[in-house]
Order: structure tokens, then C-alpha cells, then sequence
């Protein structure tokens, strides 16, 4: 199943700068390891904005919900997440 996730990412002022940093690596270090594993299709950065929009290729809600409440920076992001499906002029064989 794929899902549509942003992810804004919301650093409050007063964060210890080392743990911050901390994290982002971490955060890195796992999305790599989620888009080697073809789960993590697609990450964007939205213009001028501290957000990404992710495709996720995930095999239901649940494994969608464990992920990104396992991702280092999840206490510090705002999430949406949209259901997609196959869209019927799509020539992408793995589009489902
Ligand atoms: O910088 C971001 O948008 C947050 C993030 C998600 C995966 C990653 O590497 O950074």
C-alpha cells in the first residue's frame, strides 16, 4: 500500500543543539535504511520549508504507524499521512 506522508519538522528553540544533531543522523541513518529496503519510495524536500513529502510502500496502516512513530525525530514532527492507489493512466508497473 502506498501512503503520502509529510513530515514537518518542529525543533523547538531552547533544544540542546548536540542532541538535535544526534538525531538527524539517526534519522538519516534509518530513512537510508528504509529506502534500501524499498520502503521509503520517494523523500522531498517542500521549498522553503523545514518538511519533507515521503512515498511509502508499506504493507498496511499498521506497519505505516509503527514506522514513523519509530523515526528519531518523530517527537518533533507534525504528520499527515494520505492513502494513495493506482491511478488509472499510471504506466508504473510497481504503482499499487
Ligand atoms: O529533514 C527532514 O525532513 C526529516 C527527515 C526525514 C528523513 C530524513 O533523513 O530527514
Amino acid at each position: 500500500m502506498l501512503f503520502q506522508v509529510t513530515m514537518d519538522v518542529r525543533i523547538p528553540l531552547d533544544a540542546d543543539p548536540a542532541t538535535i544533531e544526534r538525531l538527524k543522523a539517526s534519522e538519516k541513518q534509518r530513512c537510508a535504511d528504509l529506502m534500501a529496503a524499498g520502503t521509503w519510495r520517494h523523500i522531498w524536500r517542500v521549498a522553503g520549508r523545514y518538511r519533507n513529502v515521503s512515498i511509502f510502500d508499506v504493507a498496511d496502516n499498521g506497519e505505516l504507524h509503527d514506522i514513523l512513530m519509530g523515526l528519531p525525530l518523530f517527537p518533533y514532527m507534525a504528520i499527515e499521512v494520505t492513502p494513495l492507489c493506482r491511478h488509472p493512466s499510471s504506466i508504473r508497473p510497481d504503482d499499487r
